[in-house]
């Protein structure tokens, strides 16, 4: 197996590079030049298997040999056994025919843990094996941040670097990042918003020179490991609701798009697909490209769900590259004019798009109200990103008779503001983070300027 660039123009890596590099030099993110393909038979003898062992067979594929098996699986077992779930990612039934997947039982509380807690022992086999160190930079709107931190803290072999939007993440998602006080790991709160940040380590993959030849590794979703253990959640759901056998649907709150990618990924593996709903906050950019073909920026607003505040999404350029039939220079033209001015897909891969996709944007006021509702009907109490994902399956669900999957990509504790606005008197941190609040912290405020971040992270990596 080879990884390609969504641009055409960057080498083919393997798997090991591939996760080592992050971004493609032209640009372009990696995804495999081939799809592997699950069988009925593989899936149908996934049932009654445990999370780590689906990972195992759903990844293998990817992981093309360039792990051996037994490290592999020691890998694999090692992330899952750090979920306080014994089902990892267990699927809670709302009414007859809506689940949640409850993805936040991982150290830190959101869906990030499933794929960083793996992506973190990936990168240190390899570093490990070759001998190198590696400074890790990566953007975060709350989430990522703190489950990129915990995946990685205890890699010998690696500095981090965590870009967050200053005063524009939750006070939780903020602490679990900056009480982290380990030598190799570095918070820097940007004068700016998310967009500004994953800008900065975009441009950073892009021109590299500023850390002196010291490899520079992603642990966004521009990785693509990281959408490669998110595909285990969806097979695994998949087969636990019946698949092969009949099909289900996922709705999925998103913004930076590697979550449904992973889902859409699972579904051109075989997993039975009706139907992918992409539910938005506020920022509703992928809503009005696939409900308006209004593929154009408009201002990043803070909303009550802010690990979806971002305007730029990475990896729709992943799932544009498949509905452009993988011309990697249409999606470079398409992109760059994007940048530019507001623009449109092209027709074809647009109808392509709507056969699968729907999509629905949910605001504040909405968030709040279905927040009271959800808790009403079922006893749930919904994090203000689940909260846009269980508005959004009920409004835009193709039909009632397939089951439908709302992804719970994070814990309702993390995100007190909008559960009080909501009604609640909030919720208890876990108890292994119940002294959050008191815990000392440590970051560092720089303007939203390439030169002064650059410049700190070359200063402080060891
Ligand atoms: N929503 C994310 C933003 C970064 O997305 P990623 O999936 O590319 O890491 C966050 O919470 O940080």
């Amino acid at each position: 197996m080879r990884y390609i660039s969504t641009r055409g123009q960057a080498p083919a890596l393997s798997f090991e590079e591939v996760v080592l590099t992050g971004m493609a030099s032209d640009g372009g993110l990696y995804v495999p030049e081939q799809i592997p393909q699950l069988s009925r038979e593989e899936l149908e003898s996934m049932a009654g298997c445990s999370y780590a062992e689906i990972a195992f067979r759903v990844m293998k594929p990817f992981v093309n040999g360039e792990i051996d098996d037994e490290t592999f699986r020691g890998i694999v077992r090692d992330a899952y056994a750090t979920f306080s779930h014994d089902a990892v990612v267990p699927l809670n039934q709302l009414d007859a025919n809506h689940f949640l997947l409850e993805l936040f039982h991982g150290p830190t509380l959101a869906f990030k843990d499933v794929a960083l807690q793996l992506l973190g022992r990936i990168l240190d086999h390899f570093l490990a094996k070759r001998g190198e160190r590696a400074v890790i930079m990566g953007a975060t709107s709350g989430d990522t941040g703190s489950a990129a931190i915990e995946g990685c803290r205890h890699c010998d072999n690696l500095d981090i670097f965590i870009l967050h939007p200053h005063n524009r993440v939750s006070e939780v998602q903020r602490r679990q990042m900056t009480s982290v006080l380990a030598d190799n790991v570095f918070n820097i709160a940007i004068e700016g918003n998310f967009d500004d940040a994953q800008a900065m380590v975009k441009a950073s993959f892009a021109d590299q020179g500023f850390l002196n030849g010291t490899r520079l590794v992603a642990v966004n979703s521009i990785n693509w490991a990281r959408i490669m253990a998110q595909i285990v959640y969806y097979v695994a759901a998949g087969v636990a609701l019946g698949a092969p056998h009949r099909q289900v649907s996922f709705c999925v709150p998103s913004a930076n798009f590697g979550n449904v990618f992973a889902g859409y990924m699972a579904y051109r593996m075989g997993l039975p697909v009706k139907q992918f709903i992409i539910a938005t906050n506020a920022n509703d950019i992928l809503h009005r490209t696939i409900a308006a073909n209004d593929f154009s920026k408009q201002e990043l607003k803070a909303t009550l769900a802010p690990s979806m505040d971002i305007v730029v999404s990475s990896n729709f350029e992943r799932l544009l590259f498949e509905a452009y039939e993988r011309d990697g220079h249409a999606v470079a033209a398409l992109l760059e004019r994007f940048q530019q001015e507001p623009t449109a897909l092209a027709e074809a891969p647009l109808t392509q798009l709507r056969a699968l996709f729907a999509s629905h944007s949910v605001d504040d006021a909405t968030i709040l109200e279905v927040i009271r509702e959800a808790h009403h009907r079922t006893k749930e109490l919904l994090d203000p990103h689940t909260a846009t994902g269980y508005r959004a399956a009920e409004r835009v669900r193709a039909d009632t008779e397939t089951p439908m999957i709302t992804l719970a990509t994070a814990h309702p504790a993390k995100f007190a503001e909008a559960v009080v606005k909501a009604g609640f008197p909030g919720v208890p941190l876990p108890p292994h983070m119940d002294d959050l609040l008191e815990r000392e912290e440590r970051y560092t405020v720089l303007p939203a300027e390439l030169a002064k971040v650059q410049a700190f992270v070359a200063e402080n990596r060891r």
